[in-house]
């Protein structure tokens, strides 16, 4: 059984008491992050920490941990659970307070660590690449929910997911209310076009995602040419290849979108080239989980 950290404890995941007035669990009111350990390093830790520490800033929300002391945390997590690779979930939520949504009312933070293994699409689709569908509902703006808080409410993702399901898909690709494509349910987006490799700006509403900023400069590395630029769904279905990053993830390739091939319906050579390199650059960086 998993052993877990909450609120100051390593205990099994069934002994986690959750209070039915967390404002987490009532409200969606807290902050996450998703983090791999590969071979005993946990990847892009202090990119992770600092995303959760920005997330929590704009909720004022108050993390009772420092971030080096909440890091150790998650190493230990790992260690503790005997694993090499893993998929860490990272929570903070605002607490146990009273009913009302009222922050002030929750004096202390839930925090959780789990660790375990993730496999989040079938192997099959890392082969073959996967099909998207573009959904009708848009991810919010900044000034609505801003995409860029990594928070609990995850809604908006989920009601994707929910059109995902229902037209037969693995996954989507959700657009802003300018009409852009900015991103999937859990993961960024990169067309590759003429050698150029494509992703939407920050500016556009997305989650700034830490396999998205790996994957532009390691493709800068490899000698492509990157942009992070706005595209539309024709822009899409005309790219030569098309893929998806993020951290349970990774890099998995799409080679059709609203049953429109993209290039010649196969994976592409960027993004196998890409693919290659994340996974070796992943498995050679990161923070040791043995001291
Ligand atoms: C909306 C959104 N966009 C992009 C990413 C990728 O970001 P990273 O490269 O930093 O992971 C995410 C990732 N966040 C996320 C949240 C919940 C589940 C999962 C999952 O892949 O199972 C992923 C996300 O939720």
């Amino acid at each position: 059984e998993r052993i877990v950290f909450f609120n100051g404890n390593w205990v099994l995941a069934s002994q986690v008491r959750i209070s039915p007035f967390d404002h987490g669990f009532l409200y969606g009111d807290g902050v996450f992050e998703g983090i791999r350990a590969y071979a005993g390093r946990v990847f892009k830790l202090e990119d992770h920490m600092a995303r959760l520490y920005a997330s929590a800033k704009t909720l004022m929300l108050t993390i009772p941990y420092t971030p080096e002391e909440l890091s150790q945390k998650v190493l230990e997590s790992v260690r503790i659970n005997q694993l090499q690779d893993a998929y860490i979930r990272l929570v903070v939520s605002r607490g146990a307070g009273d009913l009302g949504l009222d922050p002030r009312s929750c004096p202390e933070p839930t925090v959780l660590i789990l660790a375990d293994q993730i496999q989040l699409y079938p192997e099959t689709f890392y082969q073959n690449g996967l099909a998207l569908a573009s959904v009708s509902i848009r991810r919010p703006s900044g000034d609505v929910l801003n995409p860029a808080v990594k928070s609990l409410n995850y809604l908006n993702n989920i009601l994707a997911k929910i059109e995902a399901n229902l037209r037969g898909v693995p996954e989507v690709v959700l657009m802003n209310a300018q009409g852009y494509v900015v991103e999937g349910t859990g993961d960024n987006i990169f067309i590759v076009r003429e050698n150029r490799v494509i992703t939407p700006p920050s500016s556009a509403g997305i989650l700034n995602g830490i396999t998205r900023k790996v994957i532009m400069e390691l493709a800068l590395a490899e000698g492509y040419r990157v942009a992070e630029e706005n595209f539309t769904l024709h822009d899409l279905y005309n790219a030569d290849e098309c893929f998806l990053t993020g951290t349970a993830a990774e890099v998995i390739p799409a080679v059709t979108c609203d049953g429109r091939p993209i290039g010649n319906g196969q994976v592409g050579p960027v993004t196998r080239r890409l693919m290659a390199v994340f996974q070796e650059f992943a498995r050679s960086t990161g923070t040791p989980v043995e001291q």
